[in-house]
């Protein structure tokens, strides 16, 4: 992350840019009508072409893809381009990439990091073999709550609260799309400069029918904030578990290492190790407009991939339905 943040603040990097390819563009779905809806965004600008896109520097990278900060040539608006690069035979990758592009161009919200265009090069409208796929979103100056975190460490409780009443509120909207994200962690929350805090990257995000996952692979996502049925599906019903809880799990987790300044599941400063767990709660409260997030924990212990744990202390596991007023 130092990497990256070094990168931010450099300017028109020289750059090992894709040449301008001749883009198909991903058709754009009418959004479908949810419970947030009154969010949307009333501005959204079209992007018809790269070609007038110049890039300016390297946002940073994820799996697979490269972020990189562009400029409209005519409007001068600046834009965030994700792009992703796929191998002949990455057939799943792809597909979950398509998908990925599908979900961008339903989902119209505040609340949600604004995808502008999604093309790619290659031939034809949806496979995509051996090409490069571009997103064009909302560029987030403020980059994401994990390089905050690495800058202030512990957050106020007054701007805790407010992050998870904007992610829950996200979370909803989603779900009122039928749409799982399956990622929530802190890289994946993006502040723009008036503060804001939106929901992005839905590269593992599912459609869900009803209880079930159209495209179900439980194993996609972050092990550190993934919730335990979805890394552990035999012990903890995984396979019948509700797709949108896990969001909440994973927010919970998001909400207490805001609040403890450091990944909570191990001490600070200790590597990331698969192992200890504990049910995290998510208590959310609402007085008048006023929202208020609270995180809290259970003790107990999952196995995960039976790598040298200490022995089992089970305690019950208390369920977290999302979306109530109060949420346990
Ligand atoms: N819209 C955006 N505006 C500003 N910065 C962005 C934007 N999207 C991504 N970034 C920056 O680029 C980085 C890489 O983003 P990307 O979505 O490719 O991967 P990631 O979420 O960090 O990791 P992973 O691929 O493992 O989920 C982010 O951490 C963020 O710092």
């Amino acid at each position: 992350m130092s990497l990256v943040r070094e990168r931010r603040n450099q300017q028109a990097l020289r750059l090992s840019v894709p040449p301008p390819v001749p883009a198909v563009e991903y058709r754009r779905r009418s959004p479908q009508p949810s419970p947030a809806s009154s969010l949307a965004s009333n501005e959204s600008p079209r992007i018809d072409s790269l070609i007038n896109l110049e890039k300016l520097a390297v946002l940073g990278h994820g799996n697979g893809g490269t972020v990189y900060k562009v400029r409209h040539r005519h409007t001068g608006s600046i834009y965030a381009l994700k792009v992703l690069r796929f191998d002949e035979d990455a057939v799943a990758v792809r597909r979950q990439a398509a998908r990925e592009a599908e979900i961008l161009m339903r989902v119209d919200s505040q609340l949600i990091v604004k995808c502008h265009g999604v093309f790619h090069n290659g031939v034809g409208d949806s496979d995509c073999a051996g090409c490069d796929l571009y997103f064009v979103m909302e560029y987030m100056e403020a980059g994401s709550l994990h390089d905050v975190l690495q800058m202030h460490h512990r957050l106020p409780e007054q701007a805790i609260s407010g992050i998870a009443r904007r992610v829950l509120e996200g979370l909803h909207y989603l779900q009122g799309m039928q749409i799982v994200h399956r990622d929530i962690k802190p890289s994946n929350l993006l502040i723009n400069n008036r503060g804001e805090i939106k929901i992005a990257d839905f590269g593992v995000s599912g459609v869900m029918a009803g209880k079930l996952e159209v495209t179900h692979d439980p194993y996609m996502g972050t092990s550190a904030y993934m919730s335990p049925e979805r890394f552990d599906p035999e012990r903890w019903d995984g396979d019948f578990s509700d797709g949108f809880a896990g969001d909440i799990w994973s927010l919970g987790l998001v909400v207490w290492e805001c609040h403890v300044g450091h990944y909570p599941l191990i001490g600070p400063g200790q590597k990331t190790r698969l192992g200890d767990v504990n049910v995290c709660y998510l208590l959310w409260r609402k007085d008048g407009d006023a929202g208020h997030g609270v995180a809290g924990v259970s003790k107990f212990r999952v196995e995960m991939f039976g790598e040298g744990l200490e022995e089992r202390e089970d305690s019950d596991r208390t369920s977290y339905p999302p979306f109530s007023d109060k949420m346990v």
